[in-house]
């Protein structure tokens, strides 16, 4: 489950919402502010945030629309850097990290899947799961390759094309491509935004096998209520900062926090 609370570093930051600080986390925000622009055009997307999230937990994401998900995800995941504040992976600091650096860790240790699945229409599945692999210049490790691909259920469907697969067959495809390397954290930005009801409930509940199973720690940004409750924890984000986190989320508990927090208004 998802700590959030103030940081031990900054006693004064942010008010508490949590217990206390993960020793193990998988990903830890220290007062974490995002400013795109300057001056009069200056947006705060992010606030001050500070949150662990626990090794082998799934936490998702939620909030208006505009209240910064997408960037605490890229801020999480080293995609972005914050204006102000820190981010450690697995006790890595990405603060002092050059951007080949930052690369080379994004790619090594951490893993993504996006709304758009993002998959290489000229390359086969197994090519596109084994992608990541050969741009670290890293060679599979054939057991592992053998259960991810059983587990996403795409065994006997390796030699396809993307093109040749459903909508969801595709998630799990990119999904596959996100384990490969074993990454500390895969992050999710809508992953089942483009899949129908059935589809969804499939890949989340892979999603969730992964964790409960593999130890993978899961991190999702979704607007649905029904994927959020198949997470451990949900964070909810207004006007760039954590106002609420909520264990044991169920359908309804997160729809009537959303319209509390006037997601749907
Ligand atoms: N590159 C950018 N330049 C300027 N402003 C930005 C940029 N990216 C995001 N913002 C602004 O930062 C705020 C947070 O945006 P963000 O995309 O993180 O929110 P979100 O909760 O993911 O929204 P949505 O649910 O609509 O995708 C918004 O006001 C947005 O307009």
């Amino acid at each position: 489950m998802s700590k959030i609370l103030p940081s031990a570093a900054h006693p004064t930051a942010a008010p508490a919402h949590g217990l206390g600080r993960t020793p193990e986390a998988a990903v830890r925000l220290t007062s974490v502010s995002k400013v795109y622009g300057r001056g009069t055009a200056a947006v705060h997307a992010l606030r001050g945030v500070t949150v662990d999230i626990p090794r082998g937990s799934f936490t998702a994401v939620m909030g208006p629309s505009g209240s910064g998900k997408s960037t605490f995800l890229h801020c999480a995941a080293g995609l972005d850097r914050p204006t102000e504040g820190a981010v450690a992976l697995g006790g890595s600091e990405l603060g002092g990290l050059d951007e080949t650096a930052l690369t080379r860790l994004r790619r090594d240790r951490i893993g993504f899947v996006f709304q758009a699945f993002n998959l290489m229409p000229s390359l086969t599945v197994l090519q596109n799961i084994t992608l990541p692999l050969l741009l670290a210049g890293r060679k599979a490790d054939q057991r592992w390759l053998a259960e991810i691909v059983e587990r996403v259920g795409l065994t006997g469907r390796t030699g396809h094309r993307p093109a040749e697969l459903s909508g969801g067959q595709q998630q799990r495809v990119a999904i596959a491509r996100a384990l490969v390397t074993r990454p500390e954290v895969a992050f999710g930005d809508e992953p089942t935004g483009a899949l129908d009801t059935m589809t969804a409930k499939e890949v989340l509940g892979l999603l969730r096998q992964t964790v409960d199973e593999l130890g993978q720690t899961v991190v999702m940004v979704t607007h649905d209520p029904v994927a959020a409750a198949y997470a451990d924890s949900v964070l909810f984000l207004a006007d760039g900062d954590i106002v609420d986190e909520m264990t044991a989320p169920t359908v309804d508990r997160v729809a009537d926090r959303m319209s509390r927090l006037g997601a749907w208004a």
